[in-house]
């Protein structure tokens, strides 16, 4: 069965656990953005983990130096995954994989900005890591022209575990788990929504449906 994630890029620990506490019966994992960590700290990380121990805690690092370094301190506080951008080198995936590994925990590499993000899944997979973002961020989605078929069509071809991010909705939802995504990552569909658990459930709920 695919997972839900939900991508939290609110700015206070306050604000990520309220909406975590509304969306949490609908969710497998809860992601702190990067933003989110960036102002807040590793603490957050704690603070998440402490309230949702049943859940995996993902920690959107986007680590591009210094795997190993940065890939402790999160899993120390409480992460169970973390980012490490495909475009760093494979030196820096290889020692988050080390910290995840002493710790049994997991690295997601994150495709953002790569030119062929399949040829780098395909590529990193061999390094260890739990799966492959293949992901459009928040500069390319508001870019003119910018569709996630796109990603949907990549997830088709990757042949290996991927997760999709990059405006993931619940009219697109169904396409992105049939086109094979382990993993279907919603941000501001949740946290932007009038009623973020509502919004959670029916992306659940579309997801179980397929
Ligand atoms: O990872 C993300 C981005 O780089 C900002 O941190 C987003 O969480 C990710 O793109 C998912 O968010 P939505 O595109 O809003 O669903």
């Amino acid at each position: 069965m695919a997972k839900l994630q939900v991508a939290i890029d609110l700015l206070t620990t306050e604000e990520a656990l309220a909406l975590a506490a509304k969306v949490a019966p609908y969710v497998d994992i809860i992601e702190l953005g990067t933003p989110l960590i960036k102002n807040m700290g590793s603490s957050v990380i704690t603070a998440m983990k402490n309230a949702h121990p049943d859940k995996l805690v993902f920690a959107d690092l986007k680590t591009a130096d210094a795997g190993e370094l940065e890939a402790d301190i999160a899993f120390k506080a409480g992460a169970d995954l973390v980012t490490v951008m495909g475009a760093a080198g494979n030196a820096t995936i290889i020692g988050a994989v080390k910290a995840a590994k002493a710790h049994g925990k997991g690295v997601v590499v994150d495709t953002i900005g790569y030119p062929d993000r399949v040829k780098r899944a395909q590529e990193v997979t061999e390094l260890g890591v739990e799966f492959v973002e293949l992901h459009a961020g928040l500069d390319e989605q508001w870019t003119a022209g910018y569709s996630i078929q796109v990603l949907i069509d990549e997830a088709a071809r990757a042949g290996v575990p991927v997760s999709i991010a990059g405006g993931v909705n619940i009219d697109n939802i169904t396409a992105v788990i049939k086109a094979g995504a382990q993993v279907a990552v919603a941000g501001a569909a949740i946290y932007g929504a009038e009623d973020p658990a509502a919004a959670a459930k029916a992306l659940r709920e579309a997801i179980d449906a397929v």
